[in-house]
């Protein structure tokens, strides 16, 4: 199994405060690998030194085979071009219609025509199950909607990757089931890679490929959905049991 992303003995400070020291750990390719753990453990800091929006401040990050933490801001441009983001609060903008929030990535990294877009961006609504919502605006959709909105922006360049943060935060479990058995048919359709942060268990349970445990900035487990749950280490069953982990000693 290739490696598609990989985290080398790095390091991060925001400031004084160091969130994640000397953490690695490999993205396998062609896989879903949820990152778990609690509040502030730097789940949200994986995903933005993987798509090089955030520098470690020591060690490497390696994407595709090419070391990024050292690149410029153009070929980092090139990067991200390659790897889909969906975000916690789906960010589209509330002044553009659905079909023009889709078409975005496509406007500002291709040479497609516009009816080419069009025609694309219908297909990828289609395939999130949101067929003829283009001229609908964020605001006249669900939460569950919107999500999927943003799940189509994310993959319509067909990226090599997708990343996910907090994909079903906030939605009931009927929405939640939808949208994790999407990220996993999108996974399916680009043949890709995809890295979820993610504190829903059930949503992780029914996903994960590989599970990657992080407490206070370093990766205390890793391992597929049954090694994780059999996993003697007590932080892990801690969270896993909902409790709140306290100061164990690692
Ligand atoms: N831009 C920033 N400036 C200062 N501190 C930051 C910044 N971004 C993150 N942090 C801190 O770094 C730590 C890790 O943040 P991160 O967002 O990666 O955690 P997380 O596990 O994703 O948390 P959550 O589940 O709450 O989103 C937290 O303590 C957070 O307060």
């Amino acid at each position: 199994m290739g490696v598609w992303a990989r985290l080398d003995d790095v390091c991060v400070r925001y400031g004084p405060k160091i969130v994640m020291q000397n953490l690695s750990l490999d993205i396998v390719e062609g896989a879903i690998t949820c990152v778990i753990g609690l509040s502030g453990a730097g789940k949200s800091t994986i995903l933005r030194l993987l798509n090089g929006l955030k520098k470690p401040d020591s060690g490497l990050v390696t994407v595709q085979g090419r070391e990024i933490s050292s690149m410029h801001e153009r070929e980092l441009i090139d990067l991200r071009r390659t790897i889909g983001f969906a975000f916690q609060f789906s960010a589209l903008f509330d002044s553009l219609t659905i079909g023009e929030n889709v078409a975005l990535p496509l406007r500002e990294h291709t040479k497609m025509s516009n009816a080419e877009i069009m025609k694309l961006v219908s297909e990828t609504l289609d395939s999130v199950g949101l067929a003829h919502v283009e001229d609908r605006f964020p605001s006249e959709l669900s939460g569950g909607m919107v999500k999927r909105a943003g799940f189509a922006r994310a993959v319509v360049t067909a990226p090599q990757a997708v990343l996910y943060d907090e994909p079903t935060t906030g939605l009931d479990p009927i929405i939640t089931h939808v949208l994790t058995d999407l990220i996993v048919k999108l996974r399916q359709r680009l043949n890709g890679t995809a890295v979820v942060v993610s504190h829903d268990l059930e949503s992780i349970y029914m996903m994960a490929d590989y599970i990657a445990m992080l407490f206070e900035g370093a990766i205390v487990a890793y391992g597929t959905v049954d090694e994780i749950r059999r996993s003697p280490n007590p932080i892990v069953q801690q969270f896993l049991q909902g409790s709140e982990v306290g100061p164990i000693p690692i």
